[in-house]
């Protein structure tokens, strides 16, 4: 297995619970194992750790502007050990989409024990919910919330939205607690909770971290083993079974590196063809997202020692047929270079975009960068979602229960009043919301946009099986790692079940 993530760190897990599957897991970044000390910026829940443990990307928001990190995590644990906490599962919906496309297991009835069997709901008991599992899942009561969540869930009453006690309700509308996977403010990523002591004495699994995959080998097509690098030592490990877990980014580059991918992509990499597949990095989906900043009028009512996020709002756009598609969250801080204290935003992200990006590569060395673009708002409709969004957000804070405790910053408040000038703004500053998916799509036989089968399995050659979010054929309507780790149960269930 490669990539120790939200997806490959729940694979391993749950297929080594049958003593007779031998499982290798290999990871680029480092492991800290829970006997030992872990690292403040991985056991912080309360924010993002954006650089200590990451792999360094960076993509185009938009053609012709200047490209913006994108943080992935490089760390036993991947991503989820670096974000920012939120446990939302993908809507009904969501997964009815993909069951429609022809992928029927992936529906959201066939989804469900897989999202209730990882969680241990603290909050919520009732059929959508599970306890015992693995993640916990817990919600900030209102006596934890900073003084600026507590005015946003004012403010968006006062507009008239109504309460969402439970945001992972199968009808979730309105504005309450998100879902937390961070307990005591210490985040429960999935190296945390699935390979905990007791699953790293299986003898069955080994992880080797900070081995990095170059590429799958292959004989006639058929897998024959992995080219790994450690310390700076290549090697080949044989095998003739590969996971591919390395994440939306990851995943798609070791596929070309190894002969999958468009053929005139490969070609001009001077890559041997194994399979073509222009399919592989042809989309890029991720949640727009911009974010509105705002200076509070009085001093301490912004604090980085605040948790960053604790609410959302969650309403549907403008004729949208995907209910609630849309959130808007409350940061509790954000520091603005040059400014004394902190200020407050709320960041707006669209949570079901028509438009999508891509990703290519220009090199087939290892070390060499993915050529990363977002075209975050340039479908008219993720735009007009945008705009919307952003417009409420100003509303929002010129309720009663906000209008007396902040400003308008960024943008100011004439933008904030008026769509075209949002939209223009918007051109500029909107972003990722750290979401990539659907770089190796799954589809059913003939599907010409599919890389992948409904288990994973990689077209054109055997042995070889993608598993993490690169293979959602289109994005949820919400953050993605509840998913990626429902992708993980999923996957780990199959192959510890022979079903792989
Ligand atoms: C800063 C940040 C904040 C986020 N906040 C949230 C949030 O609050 N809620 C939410 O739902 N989602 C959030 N996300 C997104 C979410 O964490 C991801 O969607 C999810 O973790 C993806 O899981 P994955 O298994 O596909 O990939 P990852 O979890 O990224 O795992 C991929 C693993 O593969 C390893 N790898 C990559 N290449 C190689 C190689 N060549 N050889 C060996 N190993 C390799 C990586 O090091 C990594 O460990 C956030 C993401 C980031 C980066």
């Amino acid at each position: 297995m490669v990539g120790a993530g939200s997806s490959g760190a729940v694979i391993a897990a749950r297929a080594t619970e049958r003593a007779d599957r031998e499982v290798l897991l290999v990871e680029a970044g480092p492991d800290y194992p829970p006997s030992g000390v872990l690292p403040s910026d991985l056991v912080d829940g309360t924010r993002n750790s954006m650089t200590a443990h990451d792999w360094g990307f960076s993509y185009l928001p938009m053609p012709g502007h200047k490209p913006f990190l994108y943080p992935r995590g490089k760390v036993v644990g991947g991503s989820s050990a670096v974000n920012t906490c939120i446990a939302l599962r993908g809507q009904p919906y969501d997964y009815d989409e993909w069951a429609a496309l022809g992928l029927p297991e992936w529906s959201f009835d066939g989804c469900l024990p897989a999202l209730k069997r990882l969680e241990d709901d603290q909050d919520v008991q009732n059929r959508w919910h599970g306890r015992g599992g693995p993640i916990p899942i817990r919600r900030h009561s209102t006596e934890e919330l900073s003084p600026f969540q507590v005015a946003f869930m004012e403010a968006c009453r006062a507009l008239g939205f109504p309460a969402c006690p439970d945001q992972n309700d199968p009808d979730p509308f309105g504005v309450g607690p998100q879902p937390m996977n961070k307990i005591g403010g210490v985040r429960m990523s999935a190296a945390r909770c699935y390979l905990d002591d007791d699953v790293r004495r299986r003898e069955n699994l080994k992880l080797r971290p900070r081995t990095s995959v170059r590429r799958v080998l292959f004989h006639n097509a058929k897998v024959t083993g992995l080219e790994v690098e450690t310390d700076g030592k290549i090697e080949v490990l044989a095998t003739n079974r590969v996971i591919l877990s390395a994440g939306a980014i990851a995943t798609p580059g070791i596929l070309i590196r190894s002969g999958i991918g468009p053929r005139a992509l490969l070609e001009r990499l001077g890559v041997d063809v194994v399979s073509d597949l222009p399919a592989v990095g042809a989309r890029l989906f991720d949640h727009p997202g911009s974010l509105a900043l705002f200076v509070p009028r009085t001093y301490g009512f912004a604090s980085i020692q605040h948790p960053l996020i604790q609410t959302v709002l969650r309403y549907t756009s403008e004729g949208s047929p995907f209910p609630s598609d849309m959130q808007l969250q409350p940061f509790s801080f954000f520091a603005w270079p040059g400014n004394y204290m902190p200020l407050v935003g709320i960041s707006c992200c669209v949570g079901k975009p028509r438009g999508h990006g891509r990703i290519t590569w220009t090199s087939a060395d290892p070390s060499a960068k993915p050529l990363i673009e977002l075209d975050t708002v340039t479908h008219p409709d993720d735009r007009a979602c945008a705009v919307e969004a952003m417009e409420l957000a100003g509303q929002v804070a010129r309720t009663k229960p906000l209008r007396d405790l902040v400003v308008p910053f960024w943008p100011n408040d004439r933008v904030l009043r008026n769509r075209a000038e949002i939209s223009h703004w918007i051109e500029w500053s909107s972003g990722s919301g750290y979401h990539p998916s659907g770089t190796v799509p799954m589809g059913p036989e003939g599907d010409p946009e599919a890389a992948v089968d409904g288990r994973g399995h990689v077209r054109g050659v055997s042995g070889l099986v993608v598993a993490d979010a690169s293979i959602m054929p289109t994005i949820v309507s919400t953050n993605t790692n509840v998913t990626a780790l429902m992708i993980g149960e999923r996957f780990g269930e199959w192959l510890r079940d022979g079903g792989l």
